[in-house]
């Protein structure tokens, strides 16, 4: 909370001022929702990203709420249109890969974090241009095949998913690679990280802490693939009530006997861990079957058959390989445009800069 600067005091006794950029050339913007004001732009603290900030007018005050997300950066300024729970920014002279953003402010995750913190929250999430497919969350106990299967999978169609690499602290198996596998982290980094709001999830799993950061799957969707995270059930409940609309699939192993096996031959883990993962296991299948959080539940017994049938539910069957959609499709956003909602539809009005001016919408 603070005081507001006497700039923005005028700009916002000059209402309406929903979307459009204040006054004085500040590149900021104002949306205004309910008994709030969103005063979106500029970068007070010194930071090259884009601030938010709060007047309630209910108080009299400015708030300054805890910002998730990866912030955007500055830009020469953007345009914003509120859309339901969310204002949508849309940043002039951007690259077409970073032109459009989302500010969560009364999504479900944003309201229970509102709940938990007993402050105001806000999220910032990036837009993607295209038909991006839903991402896919793949959970099970340790040493059912997730891995196995999502290898599979990547094999087949490298151009179509993209795996979401998840932070760990874990200590690196022989043959695995840190940004490849995992980002190897220290428990210390990745608790500041959580406490900064940059994972989308996180969970301590045999002993251990993974996470996975709204970067990791930032980057699959910049790259236009399909997202593929290999999460606990706990981080899949954490995804399920998150705003990333997914599909969850859990695997099963055909008998806790097998599982045992495939996790001893596989030699990765101490007889301590071996006996830890699969203490786990039982509670974790246990979840898996009953919660709600699942959409599909596939048992792992044959591999090819179990890798055909995940094709199936994922809608890959006697699919050739595909090149990638196209999903980052050139859209230029012209310099001079203001944004409104009509309907389902965001109207972009594109003023050209010529003798004559032309106005044009898209
Ligand atoms: N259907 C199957 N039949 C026999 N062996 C299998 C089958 N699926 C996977 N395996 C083997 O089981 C072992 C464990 O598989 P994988 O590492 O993919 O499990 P995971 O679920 O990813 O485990 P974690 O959660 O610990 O990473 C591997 O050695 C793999 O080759
Ligand atoms: N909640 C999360 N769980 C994760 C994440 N990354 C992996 N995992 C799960 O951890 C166990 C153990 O994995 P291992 O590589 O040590 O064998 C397994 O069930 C994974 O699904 C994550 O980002 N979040």
């Amino acid at each position: 909370m603070g005081e507001a600067p006497a700039f923005l005091v005028d700009d916002l006794q000059n209402e309406p001022l929903n979307g459009f950029e204040l006054k004085s050339g500040t590149c900021k913007t104002t949306t205004t929702i309910g008994d709030k004001t969103y005063v979106i732009g500029g970068a007070d603290d010194g930071t090259l990203s884009i601030e938010v900030r709060i007047f309630d007018s209910s108080l009299g005050e400015w708030v300054q709420p805890t910002v998730y997300g990866t912030k955007p950066l500055l830009s020469k300024g953007h345009s914003a249109v509120f859309l339901n729970d969310r204002i949508l920014i849309l940043k002039k002279g951007a690259k077409s890969d970073d032109q459009i953003w989302f500010l969560e402010v009364d999504t479900q995750y944003v309201r229970r974090q509102q709940k938990q913190l007993g402050t105001e929250v806000v999220a910032w999430s990036k837009g993607v241009i295209g038909n991006v497919e839903k991402p896919v969350v793949i959970s099970g106990p340790s040493g059912v095949g997730k891995g196995t299967l999502i290898s599979m999978l990547m094999k087949e169609f490298p151009a179509m998913f993209g795996f979401s690499v998840s932070h760990t602290t874990r200590a690196p198996r022989g043959t695995e690679k840190d940004g490849v596998h995992y980002h190897f982290t220290e428990k210390s980094v990745m608790e500041k990280e959580i406490e900064d709001g940059k994972f989308l999830e996180f969970a301590s799993v045999h002993g251990n802490l993974y996470g996975t950061s709204v970067e990791a799957v930032e980057v699959v969707a910049d790259a236009g693939k399909r997202c593929i995270l290999d999460i606990d059930v706990q981080g899949a409940r954490s995804v399920r009530s998150s705003s990333l609309e997914a599909i969850f699939i859990f695997v099963c192993p055909p008998s806790m006997e097998e599982l045992e096996k495939r996790l001893r031959d596989r030699g990765t883990e101490t007889e301590e861990q071996i006996l830890k993962r699969l203490r786990n296991a039982a509670a974790e299948i246990e979840q898996g079957k009953s919660s709600k959080i699942f959409d599909f539940i596939l048992y792992n017994d044959n591999l090819e058959e179990c890798y055909e049938k995940l094709k199936k539910l994922l809608g890959l069957s006697g699919c050739v390989a595909a090149p990638p959609k196209s999903a980052l499709r050139e859209f230029n956003l012209p310099l001079d445009h203001s944004v409104s909602k009509i309907d389902d539809k965001i109207i972009i009005n594109c003023i050209s800069s010529g003798l004559e001016k032309e106005s044009k919408n898209l």
